[in-house]
């Protein structure tokens, strides 16, 4: 607690208005990115854990009797539905806004009569305690009245140990509660104790979907009762941003590295440093979507940084550097946004990569979680710092700082095939699980932050952390260090550390080969859904039905259809 307290101080000294750490009362002493964002899942998890026993022990008290007394009777009397929601109180799954139930996601559960039923399929050892998609129903039913007794498609799988009349049974019930029945299956079961495996697919009040669940689950005829997600009851993935101004609600900070709390950063000791760095925070945090990105007009030391890292960047860039930055920074320098007297604003460099990437800018206040971070890409939109690191420190600094973004991020971001890797990246992360994203930051780390590539036999720097520091770029080309080929399923698992020059770097063959390495591996991960920007809307679809991919077909076809006049016309003789 002292530690919360602590950090609560610093948070108010330093105008850190969401932490995730803070917080949830990490100790803001201990340093490391890695630490700080496992840290992180433990606490989402041990939330989740504790709000599904809550559920659950809830769920217990609840008799059979009464279940049954409810549902009978077309209308549940009014003071009967009040008892009702208290038994089911709202249940906020995650901590803050995290980990809410995606509640426009529809999944299919087919009914694969050859597949062996999976462990987790079993819901708890008290046969009537409510598994993760019923709680998530529990929680739908009790938004309101009217969420309680709206229609609930659903499907259940029972699985029958006294004979398949039990099935007669079962349908009796869900007369009583008032469903319909739309489609019945069964097949002889392969678990041992077991007859059959029912599935039966209904439509009934949220309500009396889940006393007919507790119902069922209290009677001996049954090994076990499972609800399968269908249209509505949500996956169990994290919430995540589905627009561009959503992303209002993702700037939480990681807690290291602040000059307030860690004696080590260069800033520590410099008390003018530390109240610009407040001053600058304030506008990240006042920031919403759709404002301009307020001007700073930069002190003359702050420039001077800039200059000194900025001329040997320049001086460093045609040797070390990768073609396409090479090709950005020159384009940069002739619109005269990269000149070494002034910083560039973040405005006038989102501009520019709106023309050329359809990338965009906002500002963040320090280093963000990897979630909120990766989120952000999705949208094609990158948040960046705004404040500069110390003046003592300009060849390395320990966290990013907005030379950081801007010598190292933007000009890439800039090239249209590195654009499209850095937003694939941010679309794999929307409703990862915690373990996935933590991969896929590793990845993002050992390419976007520190990937070095092949050019012509030579290897040559990409990753920002390396075109912003020329400290590391130099180590990083030295033969101080180990390349590896970059693999997508071996990175995502090195451990890695952010205060010192990284040992261990990857090279990837090309842009072009690393994004089809990721895609492959990415099409690996466990997200039960497909999502898809629509750059029109500034939304992220999420691809689960028929009706949204016949709605593609129809736009790529018309893509087609004008691709093929194009062919045709330049086909066309004088
Ligand atoms: C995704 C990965 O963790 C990566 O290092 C992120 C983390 N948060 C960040 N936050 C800011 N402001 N800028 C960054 O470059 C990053 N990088
Ligand atoms: N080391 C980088 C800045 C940086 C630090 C930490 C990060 O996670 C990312 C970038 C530089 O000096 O430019
Ligand atoms: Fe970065």
């Amino acid at each position: 607690m002292m530690a919360v307290a602590a950090a609560q101080k610093n948070r108010e000294m330093f105008a850190i208005k969401k932490s995730y750490s803070i917080e949830n009362g990490y100790p803001s002493r201990r340093r490391s990115l890695v630490d700080d964002a496992r840290f992180e899942s433990l606490v989402v998890k041990q939330n989740k854990q504790t709000v599904l026993e809550e559920a659950r022990s809830k769920a217990n008290d609840a008799s059979l009797e009464e279940c049954i007394q409810q549902a009978k009777g077309d209308h549940v009397p009014a003071e009967q539905k009040v008892e009702l929601q208290d038994e089911q109180p709202s249940l906020e799954l995650p901590v803050e806004d995290e980990y809410v139930a995606v509640d426009d996601i529809e999944t299919e559960a087919p009914f694969d009569t050859n597949a062996e039923p999976a462990d987790d399929e079993v819901p708890t050892k008290n046969d009537y305690g409510l598994t993760e998609d019923e709680i998530v129903l529990s929680n739908a039913a009790s938004e309101s009245p009217e969420a309680e007794s709206a229609m609930q498609r659903a499907a259940l799988v029972v699985r029958l140990k006294e004979g398949i009349s039990s099935l007669g049974r079962i349908l009796k019930a869900i007369e009583t509660f008032h469903g319909a029945v739309q489609h019945v299956e069964s097949r002889q079961s392969r678990i041992e104790g077991v007859d059959h495996d029912v599935l039966i697919k209904l439509e009934m009040t949220r309500g009396n979907l889940l006393q007919l669940i507790r119902s069922l689950r209290q009677s001996g005829s049954f090994s076990s009762m499972n609800l399968l997600a269908e249209n509505n009851i949500s996956v169990k993935a994290p919430w995540f941003p589905k627009h561009a101004s959503e992303l209002d609600n993702c700037n939480h900070l990681m807690t290291k590295y602040e000059p307030d709390l860690d004696m080590n950063h260069p800033g520590f000791a410099d008390k003018v440093y530390r109240q610009r760095r407040k001053e600058i925070a304030e506008i990240a945090f006042a920031f919403k979507y759709g404002d301009p990105i307020p001007h700073i007009n930069y002190t003359d030391v702050e420039v001077k940084t800039w200059r000194s890292v900025f001329r040997t960047v320049q001086d460093l860039a045609p040797k070390h550097a990768c073609a396409e930055y090479r090709a950005a920074f020159q384009m940069l320098q002739d619109e005269q946004i990269f000149v070494d007297h002034r910083l560039p604003q973040l405005q006038e460099m989102s501009d520019f990569l709106r023309k050329h990437t359809g990338f965009s800018l906002r500002p963040a206040a320090g280093l963000l979680t990897a979630r909120d971070f990766l989120a952000s890409l999705a949208f094609r939109i990158f948040q960046s710092t705004q404040y500069v690191r110390h003046v003592n420190s300009p060849y390395h600094t320990p966290e990013p700082d907005t030379i950081h973004e801007l010598l190292g991020h933007m000009p890439l971001l800039a090239d249209p095939s590195f654009a499209q890797f850095s937003q694939e990246i941010g679309l794999a992360s929307l409703g990862a699980s915690d373990d996935e994203i933590e991969k896929l930051s590793t990845v993002y780390w050992f390419t976007v932050e520190f990937g070095l590539c092949k050019e012509h036999g030579q290897v040559k720097a990409y990753g920002a952390g390396l075109l912003s520091a020329y400290g590391e770029l130099l180590h990083a080309i030295s033969d101080k260090c180990e390349h590896r080929a970059f693999e997508p399923a071996t990175t995502a698992v090195q451990p890695y550390q952010d205060q010192e020059y990284q040992p261990i770097y990857y090279v990837a063959e090309s842009f072009e080969d690393a994004k089809d390495k990721f895609r492959r591996w990415v099409s690996t991960m466990s997200r039960p859904f497909e999502v898809r920007f629509n750059p029109h809307t500034e939304r992220v679809e999420i691809l689960d039905s028929v009706d949204k991919l016949e709605t593609l077909v129809h736009q790529m076809n018309t893509e087609i259809l004008h691709l093929t006049n194009a062919i045709s016309k330049l086909r066309r003789p004088f």
